[in-house]
């Protein structure tokens, strides 16, 4: 569970998050939705402890991230929007820093580099990989965490079809396991139907719940946008 009570952020003069309320449940998929420039990467940053907050707190799994931010961090896997490795080191080697990290045996890391398909690419440079493969090594390491609340920011926008089909599934499981997941996204059209909630950010703050069902349409209604009216349109 995420608990999240008064949180403002501001960068300069402008007020980017302005006292935000947000319960994100546990056992199910929750969307984070909004215009660009709404907040939600900064939300997200400040989740994983990447920026600070000017006010307010976060509770992760009842730990305040404020006064107990390493057992805080401990409940958390964050997938940043652009994640970054170190170019000249290997798919290979890159999985087995975080593995020895977070405490896993190498098999459990070769079984997660199987899993995101990998196995063909463990002696690539990771300047060499491509936009999704590079995507791939990111949610292999993020999944090694195997911790019970994951915050994704954007994961599946360099991923091909096939490969977001297995994200969703990746996080369904998650979240059917009684796991805690937040994924901040544009592409609504694909999560339509199958998320739990969806949480629609304005201006710094969480106004609302859109129907999951609907979402692509409800979405448009909420921000005064033309509504959908094509396939695939996101
Ligand atoms: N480090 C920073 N310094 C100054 N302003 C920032 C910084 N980071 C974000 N902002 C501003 O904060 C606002 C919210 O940005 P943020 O990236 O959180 O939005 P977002 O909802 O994730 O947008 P997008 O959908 O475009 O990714 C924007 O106006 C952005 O310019």
């Amino acid at each position: 569970m995420i608990e999240i009570s008064g949180l403002s952020k501001r960068f300069r003069s402008r007020a980017v998050l302005q006292r935000l309320d947000l319960t994100v449940r546990p056992g199910a998929v929750n969307l984070l939705v909004g215009a660009n420039g709404a907040g939600k990467t900064t939300l997200l940053r400040i989740i994983a402890q990447l920026a600070a907050p000017d006010a307010g707190t976060v509770r992760i799994n009842g730990l305040d991230l404020g006064t107990e931010p390493l057992r805080a961090l401990a409940q958390l896997s964050f997938l940043p929007q652009a994640p970054r490795f170190h170019p000249r080191l290997t798919t290979r080697q890159v999985a087995q820093y975080y593995g020895r990290l977070r405490r896993r045996e190498p098999s459990a890391v070769d079984a997660e580099l199987a899993r995101w398909q990998l196995t063909d690419h463990l002696q690539v440079m990771t300047h060499q990989l491509s936009g999704g493969m590079r995507q791939r090594l990111a949610l292999a390491v993020f999944a090694l965490a195997h911790a019970p609340v994951l915050v994704l920011d954007e994961p599946g926008l360099s991923l091909d079809p096939f490969w977001r089909e297995q994200l969703q599934q990746f996080l369904t499981d998650a979240a059917r396991e009684g796991r805690t997941v937040l994924v901040a996204t544009h592409l609504l059209g694909e999560w339509e139907g199958r998320v739990d909630a969806c949480h629609h950010m304005q201006a710094g703050r969480i106004v609302g719940e859109l129907p999951p069902a609907r979402l692509r349409a409800a979405f448009a209604e909420a921000e005064g946008l033309p509504l959908p009216d094509r396939e695939g349109i996101e």
